[in-house]
């Protein structure tokens, strides 16, 4: 069980964001726990009249924002998103992160790949000076993931298939997670193109790039985090 100050901070991190959605807009809603809050302040906003169509990354997603009265429709039908809001296992300061501790990496980063605006939202347990003492989870099809498991074995990144009440965990996509040690790894952005060229490795949980804003809740206040002003 979360403490209840690290579950304060993920909701004030997520009702913050949620002023940034206006009527109209096509918006990408992650998934995990953070964002679930995110979602249900959404439906209470839709409730009182906001008009907004909803993109979910996940099925878990889809099933939350249906329940709290969010329309919703699919990535082909929306083309591009007005803003995409979603949560992170970690983040450091280049704005980079870890993502797909719940699995849905691969659905999270093709929304903030089509979308104009990607915030972030976080307690302050995901800042980090340094990506890596979360594992970085890897989408792996099955046909290819015992060979995918050995190349990693070779590259020291010591995998770990993913598993849940014994079983091998499936994502939305019907493929498996490769959860790796990169906390030895300096060059992110090399060690993420070595990843993408095993065949097999559908995608990668880092998000070096697509992140524009970070809001963190941390204790009773909001800090955020601008990319463009940092650069
Ligand atoms: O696959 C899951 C997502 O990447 C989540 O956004 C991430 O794991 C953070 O989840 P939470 O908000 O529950 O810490």
């Amino acid at each position: 069980m979360k403490s209840t100050y690290v579950e304060n901070e993920k909701e004030l991190a997520a009702v913050h964001a949620t002023a940034m959605v206006k009527n109209g807009m096509i918006v990408g809603l992650g998934s995990g726990s953070t964002s679930a809050y995110m979602i249900k302040e959404l439906g209470e906003n839709v409730k009182k009249g906001l008009a907004i169509t909803g993109v979910p990354s996940s099925k878990k997603t889809a099933q939350l924002a249906q329940e709290v009265g969010i329309p919703i429709i699919t990535l082909e039908e929306a083309g591009f998103l007005d803003i995409n809001i979603d949560g992170a296992d970690e983040f450091d300061t280049e704005f980079r992160l870890i993502k797909g501790g719940g699995g849905a990496l691969l659905r999270e980063k093709i929304l903030a790949d089509n979308s104009r605006f990607n915030v972030i939202i976080a307690d302050s347990s995901k800042q980090v000076s340094k990506l890596g003492a979360y594992k970085l989870p890897l989408e792996a099809i099955p046909f290819a993931t015992a060979n995918i498991i050995k190349k990693l074995t070779g590259m020291h990144l010591k995998p770990m298939l993913r598993q849940t009440n014994g079983e091998t965990y499936k994502t939305d996509e019907n493929n498996f997670i490769v959860d790796i040690d990169i906390s030895d790894i300096r060059d992110l952005e090399k060690l993420n193109r070595n990843l993408l060229h095993i065949p097999g490795v559908v995608e990668t949980g880092l998000f070096l790039e697509s992140t524009d804003i970070i809001i963190m809740g941390k204790r009773d206040k909001i800090v955020v985090f601008n990319a463009k002003e940092s650069s």
